[in-house]
């Protein structure tokens, strides 16, 4: 059986402790396929898998890690083949299933997209879930008509995974880009304009003044991964028609919003969902983070590189929210 280096996690007490251990591969069931993982990548859920309350996975010793992209070692489907250049992102992969912080990964092939043209594996994993999330975000955005031209898009916690690829892929797009994060500092800031911000604002700018039901329209569309009581105030700010893309709860799960933004405006709320988003609109969104959805500066501006071994303190800095960007895990 072959042998080979993953980032485990098991349970000690209360805490979740994970270390680089030697495993063996198992034997590749009907159905499955073994892939041989270049590069996985750091999420806020893989963070979640690693603490003791973080909900995310059910058993341990697990190894996390919700992305991957590498190449098929073995294949027990018939629609992948030795050599083919895959990725995986969701499903169960580093929740029910062992997950991408290991050389190999053994998966349901229903799982697994083809690399589109255009992607290489490192960058595929720059943009991750999170990007993908974001690239989902813009989508459903503009489905509810979101169009260049109809005002600034706001994009909170932009200087986080989904926030600075949308940040970057809306700038890309054309639109005008608000990015709000509660990183203040001189070296933030030179990022998110780097990535195409025009407008930079704490979360405190976001606040309806005292008092208010709805304020004055702002947005003509927002990407939020932050959610939380700010969301009620974000809502009451969108222009006419705008819409939410509601993906993430960095900023808490609870809200608390009023109908006025609904009735009054028509705004749409878009819950987003990567994990079990349907295999063929997968693959449409996939094609288009490869085509005229992926960001110029994709590696050189938003993705650092972490080793396994430095993996358990990226995990630890992003549930501090203090991520910049996205980091990219090389195996
Ligand atoms: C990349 C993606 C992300 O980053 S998303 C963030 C990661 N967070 C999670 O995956 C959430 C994990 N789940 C929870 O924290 C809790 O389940 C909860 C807070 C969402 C709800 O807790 P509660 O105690 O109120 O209910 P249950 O745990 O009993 O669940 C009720 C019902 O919901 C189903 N469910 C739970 N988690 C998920 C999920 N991640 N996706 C889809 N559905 C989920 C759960 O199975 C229960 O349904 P049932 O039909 O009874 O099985
Ligand atoms: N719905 C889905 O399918 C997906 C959901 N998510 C969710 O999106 C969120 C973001 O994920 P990542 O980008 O990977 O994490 P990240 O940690 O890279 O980015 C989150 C950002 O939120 C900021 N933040 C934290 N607390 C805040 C607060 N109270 N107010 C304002 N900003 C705050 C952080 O500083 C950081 O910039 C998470 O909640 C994650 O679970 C992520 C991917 C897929």
């Amino acid at each position: 059986m072959e042998q080979y280096r993953a980032l485990v996690a098991r349970l000690s007490g209360e805490e979740v402790l994970a270390s680089v251990e030697r495993l063996e591969a198992p034997p590749l069931q009907d159905g499955d396929v073994r892939i041989r993982v270049s590069y996985s990548s750091v999420n806020y859920k893989d963070a979640l898998a690693v603490s003791p309350r973080g909900n995310v996975v059910k058993r341990y010793p697990h190894v996390p890690g919700i992305d991957l992209a590498g190449t098929i070692a073995a294949s027990k489907d018939a629609r992948f083949r030795e050599g083919d250049s895959v990725l995986v992102t969701g499903y169960g992969l580093g929740v029910s299933a062992d997950g991408g912080y290991a050389e190999l990964a053994q998966v349901p092939a229903d799982w697994v997209v083809p690399l589109p043209a255009g992607l290489t594996a490192r960058e595929a994993m720059a943009f991750g879930t999170a990007g993908f999330t974001a690239a989902l975000s813009v989508l459903r955005l503009e489905e509810a008509g979101l169009a260049p031209g109809q005002g600034p898009v706001l994009v909170t916690g932009a200087t986080g995974g989904v926030g600075s690829v949308a940040v970057s892929m809306l700038a890309g797009l054309g639109y005008e880009v608000a990015a709000s994060s509660r990183k203040a500092d001189a070296e933030a800031q030179a990022f998110l304009r780097g990535l195409g911000a025009s407008e930079l604002l704490p979360p405190e700018a976001l606040r309806m003044p005292e008092g208010k039901a709805i304020a004055r329209e702002r947005w003509a569309g927002v990407v939020d991964p932050v959610g939380g009581p700010a969301l009620r105030d974000v809502l009451g700010t969108v222009r006419y028609g705008g819409g939410v893309a509601l993906s993430g709860f960095t900023g808490g799960a609870d809200f608390a919003p009023n109908v006025y933004p609904f009735i009054l405006r028509g705004v749409r709320l878009l819950g987003i969902d990567s994990v079990l988003c349907p295999m063929p609109e997968r693959q449409r969104v996939w094609a288009r983070m490869a085509g005229d959805m992926k960001p110029a500066g994709l590696l050189d501006e938003i993705a650092s590189e972490a080793t396994l071994e430095e993996l358990p303190e990226a995990l630890r800095a992003i549930l501090r929210g203090e991520m910049r960007g996205r980091v990219i895990v090389k195996l």
